[in-house]
């Protein structure tokens, strides 16, 4: 495409050079440069994109986007100068990719737990009713039957707009996604319109990037204003913060919940291990049994049902679609090797994640439940007492370990964990703390008797471990089996030697 083409929908502040000359690729990474590139520097927080601008075009770029003024600029380099180069990302790739939104239904979920599980509902639906979908969000992307790997939970604008090309090309009408509050604040979204945005909760994490929990909520909030004509606000009524969600958008509103006035309500809730059944009544009437359990997936069931009733979709294909899901990887996962007390590894991450399935397992858990957890290096720190104190107050044992420490010193992390547990005078849970999480999960399995269960946190369908120097292979559900295999070996051995 021409750069004079590509540049039509922005309004650059200055532009230098050749403006005939045909871009084939464009990139916001030097790193990824190839012939014929346009570079779009972003002044980043580790470092300044500008830097790599004598790299990048080295590599092949003809065209660069900048922020600011050079020092020295290259005859036969076309310079395009803009207020805000992530904002102005989302423009380019959309008339690059030649405009893919207008052919797609763009469907975005936001919240601070339950996007995830929210969209594979919401998919479910989509495909019971014929249409073919495509995903977006922290598991992996999807395009119909195509599986792409996910590296952060909302893709940069660029990658966005790539994958909504391949989507159409793939013939999907619809595409779900998950919208992280950073995506909302870093422009990854700009410009985009959604034909329903939906709000699941909001709690805390994120306050080492959004400083408070009111920024945290504008950034969420941006989503419903983003709702294309016509479009709309999918709310979940029984959050605290949903009249903030609901004032901030001009779009159509359904909300959905258990306890408050609302458009589509459960009621007759009736949790067991491995699903969850309940009657919705409202805008909908029928009986779910949902194979996800808790009373949170009762909330990410409902949101999806409301995206089914917006769109048209009649009770008994919605109720179908959200049938059909067996689970979503990581999530409230059981890993079964026969033993005779359960092993639960769960993505929850956060201190309202943790208490919700906790609570959940407490209905129905008739033995003792042991907690192993940790929390992420390089994110929100004010969450991990309070996760600490969760833990120790609705478990019965917990082993703190590490999760991802990324830059920082793992034992540091723990101190911050048990900040919260000494600070909790009623909870006298015994608690451990062993960095190696190897060792912690093979110590929570061992310790186990019949009827309790053992509950993984925080890594979920993660399958690495991230440490300051390396980044080492780790799934929670494969070591989970390991250690029971290895339990099963020794009962098996002392069975053997006293018979
Ligand atoms: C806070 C945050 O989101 N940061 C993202 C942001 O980083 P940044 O602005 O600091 O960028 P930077 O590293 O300073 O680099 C600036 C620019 O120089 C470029 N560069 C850099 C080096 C080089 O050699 N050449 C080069 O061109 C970079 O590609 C970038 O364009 O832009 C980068 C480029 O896209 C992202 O990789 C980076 O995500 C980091 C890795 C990250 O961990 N993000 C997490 C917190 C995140 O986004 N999480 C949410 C989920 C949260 C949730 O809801 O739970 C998500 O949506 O995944
Ligand atoms: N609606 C909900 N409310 C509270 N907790 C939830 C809810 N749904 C799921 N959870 C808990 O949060 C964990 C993560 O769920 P999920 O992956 O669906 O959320 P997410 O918002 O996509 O998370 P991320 O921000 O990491 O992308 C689950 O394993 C479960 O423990
Ligand atoms: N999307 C979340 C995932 C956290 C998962 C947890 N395992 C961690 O590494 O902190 C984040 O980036 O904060
Ligand atoms: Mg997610």
């Amino acid at each position: 495409m021409k750069i004079s083409e590509l540049i039509k929908d922005i309004t650059p502040v200055e532009t230098r050079g050749d403006l005939d000359k045909e871009i084939d690729n464009i990139v916001y990474d030097s790193r990824q440069v190839t012939d014929n590139s346009l570079f779009i520097c972003i002044e980043g927080f580790n470092t300044d994109g500008h830097k790599y601008i004598d790299k990048a075009i080295k590599k092949g770029a003809v065209a660069v986007v900048i922020e600011k003024d050079l020092e020295v600029y290259s005859e036969d380099i076309t310079y395009i100068r803009v207020n805000d180069s992530r904002e102005t990302m989302g423009y380019l790739a959309s008339t690059f990719y030649n405009y893919p939104l207008k052919n797609l239904s763009l469907i975005g979920v936001t919240g601070t737990n339950g996007k995830t599980t929210t969209t594979y509902l919401i998919k479910a639906i989509l495909e019971e009713a014929g249409f073919n979908t495509g995903l977006v969000g922290t598991i992996k992307n999807i395009i119909g039957d195509e599986t792409l790997p996910a590296t952060r939970t909302t893709p940069e604008s660029l990658d966005l707009y790539r994958l909504f090309a391949r989507m159409v090309d793939s013939g999907v009408t619809h595409a779900v996604m998950e919208v992280s509050s950073h995506a909302l604040d870093l422009k990854r979204v700009e410009g985009m319109e959604f034909k329903i945005g939906v709000f699941t909760n909001i709690s805390q994490d994120h306050l080492d990037y959004h400083k408070s929990l009111d920024e945290y909520l504008k950034a969420k909030s941006r989503l419903f204003r983003q709702l294309e004509p016509g479009g709309w606000a999918v709310v979940n009524i029984d959050d605290s913060h949903s009249d903030k969600i609901i004032k901030s958008t001009t779009g159509n509103i359904i909300t959905y919940g258990i306890e408050g006035d609302c458009d589509l309500k459960a009621n007759e809730i009736n949790l067991s291990p491995t699903g969850v059944s309940y009657h919705v009544s409202g805008k909908e009437s029928f009986k779910i049994d949902l194979n996800l359990t808790g009373l949170f997936n009762v909330y990410n069931s409902l949101a999806a049902i409301s995206c089914g009733h917006v769109l048209g979709i009649n009770g008994e294909t919605i109720k179908a679609g959200i049938e059909k899901v067996q689970g979503v990887a990581g999530r409230f996962e059981l890993v079964n090797e026969g033993q005779d007390f359960a092993v639960v590894v769960d993505y929850a991450h956060t201190p309202d994640g943790m208490e919700n399935v906790l609570e959940t397992a407490r209905e129905f858990v008739k033995g003792n439940i042991i907690v192993v957890f940790g929390c992420g290096g390089d994110r929100d720190k004010g969450k991990r007492p309070l996760m600490g104190k969760i833990a120790t107050q609705l478990g019965d044992y917990c082993i703190i370990t590490s999760d991802n420490p990324r830059s920082e010193d793992p034992m540091e992390i723990i101190k911050d964990i048990e900040k919260g547990i000494q600070e909790e005078v009623i909870s006298d849970t015994p608690y451990v703390k062993e960095p190696d999480r190897r060792k912690a999960i093979f110590s929570a399995i061992n310790s186990a008797r019949k009827d309790d269960m053992v509950i993984i946190f925080g890594k979920g369908h993660e399958t690495y471990q991230i440490f300051k120097d390396k980044t080492i292979p780790f799934d929670d559900r494969e070591v989970a089996r390991e250690a029971l295999k290895n339990r099963k070996k020794g009962e098996d051995h002392d069975t053997n030697e006293s018979g």
